[in-house]
């Protein structure tokens, strides 16, 4: 007789995004899900370029999502008590800091798209010798460009800027994390026995891991001057950090932990070097997996860390194309503008835009990342005459994130010397038939 019940072994995984976070059990070994529940997350706008997220606001919608999807379980007849373990993916990059001893933030959350650190970036690019103002001088080390969008460069104008920071600091209760670490600690229990700690994906987007040892590295601590003792402990992708200390999953493990872009390249079973995924949520990320070789880019690509399977076992490389704003074009377009009322309708009325309009959408909010890393770059709408409607700029903004993802493949196909082979996409309905016209044009295979 089966210990189990009627779905067998669970898995759950937790998957808190810029835009909304999820919990989802799974049947374990499988991909069938058994309960879902999603819920939203706000950002918050309080300057130009500044995008800040509450982080209880960021532990409340994943715990309530948790609450939700038992309750869901449950009620179709499941056991909790079946959820062998939990896995985290999150929103990468993002950047908060908290006091060990209370478990307060110290700041709000500054979120990966958050531009406010470009004078930080200009200062750092004076320090690079010989005066060079090279923006790839630490990649050799990390892997990435300096630019805003890493959380090292956060850190750093928080440690600058709050006195609040300042202070803990002062006193050693400063603690860093990206949401991962913000969650786990959480979770494990916070200020009384939470364990500080981050997988080697997410510590491989702060710009101060060492992409070959993956070790906190002091060349890159001492040019952010940035102090050790605020840094989690980096552990591999998958192992147990730590049990779940309340709640419905109270003394499950916790056991796997992925950057949300690594955790769609595994999703995708994108486990052999040249398997490549598309991913697109708030922004749009393609990731190639290397295997054991760290392809260095000149094509403005980022070398990181894809996934490293248990503490044993070697890292696996993956070169990545970022687009910062994807399925937040659309969101601008309703929240914003007031020209859609949900994302959903954006494929049906795309659909009706005329062939003879030649609008094009910039959408360059955050700055271009991939292949660009213009961080002075803004968004721009243009080739507007009077036939004109919604439907063209609505259809701009669908080709603008197919363009920059062609722009990216390109890329990769010039920095791997071969063309990509296989990509598999996890497409929202409304970009397939776009993403249909500007890729498959091209020898590639899109699932
Ligand atoms: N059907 C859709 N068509 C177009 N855009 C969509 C659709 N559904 C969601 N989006 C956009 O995708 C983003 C949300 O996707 P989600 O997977 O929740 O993102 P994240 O993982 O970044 O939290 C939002 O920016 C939203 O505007
Ligand atoms: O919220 P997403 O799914 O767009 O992902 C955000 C990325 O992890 C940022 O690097």
């Amino acid at each position: 007789m089966s210990d189990y019940g009627k779905f067998g072994p669970l898995v759950g995984a937790i998957d808190e995004g810029t835009s909304s976070a999820r919990f989802i059990i799974f049947k374990a070994n499988s991909s069938d899900v058994v309960a879902l529940h999603q819920k939203s997350l706000d950002q918050h706008f309080p300057q130009e370029g500044w995008v800040e997220q509450d982080p209880f606001a960021i532990l409340e919608v994943v715990t309530t999502c948790i609450q939700k999807a038992c309750e869901k379980l449950v009620a179709l007849g499941g056991r909790i008590k079946d959820i062998l373990a939990v896995g985290v993916t999150n929103q990468r990059e993002t950047t908060i800091v908290w006091d060990r001893n209370t478990g307060q933030p110290l700041h709000n959350a500054i979120v990966w798209l958050d531009m406010r650190t470009t004078a930080t970036i200009d200062k750092l690019l004076d320090t690079v010798p010989n005066k060079t103002r090279n923006q790839n001088y630490l990649k050799p080390l990390c892997g990435l460009p300096l630019s805003p969008y890493f959380s090292a460069v956060k850190l750093r104008w928080l440690i600058d800027n709050v006195d609040a920071v300042k202070q803990a600091m002062k006193n050693g209760t400063c603690c860093f994390g990206t949401v991962d670490t913000w969650i786990i600690w959480n979770l494990t229990g916070g200020p009384t026995r939470g364990k500080h700690v981050t997988d080697v994906s997410n510590a491989s987007r702060t710009m101060l891991m060492n992409i070959e040892n993956l070790k906190w590295d002091p060349l890159l601590l001492k040019f952010f001057e940035i102090n050790k003792s605020v840094l989690p402990e980096i552990k591999s992708s998958s192992e147990v950090y730590g049990c779940i200390a309340d709640g419905p999953l109270k003394d499950i493990p916790i056991s796997g932990c992925l950057g949300d872009q690594q955790a769609a390249l595994v999703g995708q079973m994108c486990l052999q070097r040249g398997q490549a995924k598309a991913t697109y949520g708030t922004g749009c990320f393609v990731l190639y997996n290397t295997g054991d070789i760290r392809v260095s880019s000149s094509r403005g690509l980022l070398t990181t860390i894809a996934f490293q399977l248990g503490s044993k076992n070697p890292p696996v490389y993956a070169l990545e194309g970022s687009v910062a704003i994807a399925g937040a074009a659309l969101g601008w377009l309703k929240d914003n503008i007031g020209l859609l009322e949900s994302a959903k309708e954006s494929k049906e009325l795309a659909e009706k835009a005329s062939e003879n309009g030649s609008v094009v959408f910039v959408p360059a909010f955050s700055g271009l990342y991939a292949p660009y890393w213009r961080q002075d770059a803004r968004g721009v709408i243009c080739g507007i005459t009077e036939d004109t409607n919604s439907s063209h700029i609505i259809k701009a903004a669908l080709e603008a994130v197919c363009f920059q993802v062609r722009d990216i493949l390109d890329a990769m196909n010039e920095d791997c010397g071969i063309p990509l082979q296989l990509l598999k996409s996890v497409l929202v309905c409304w970009i397939s038939w776009l993403q249909h016209q500007l890729i498959v044009l091209r020898p590639l295979h899109c699932m």
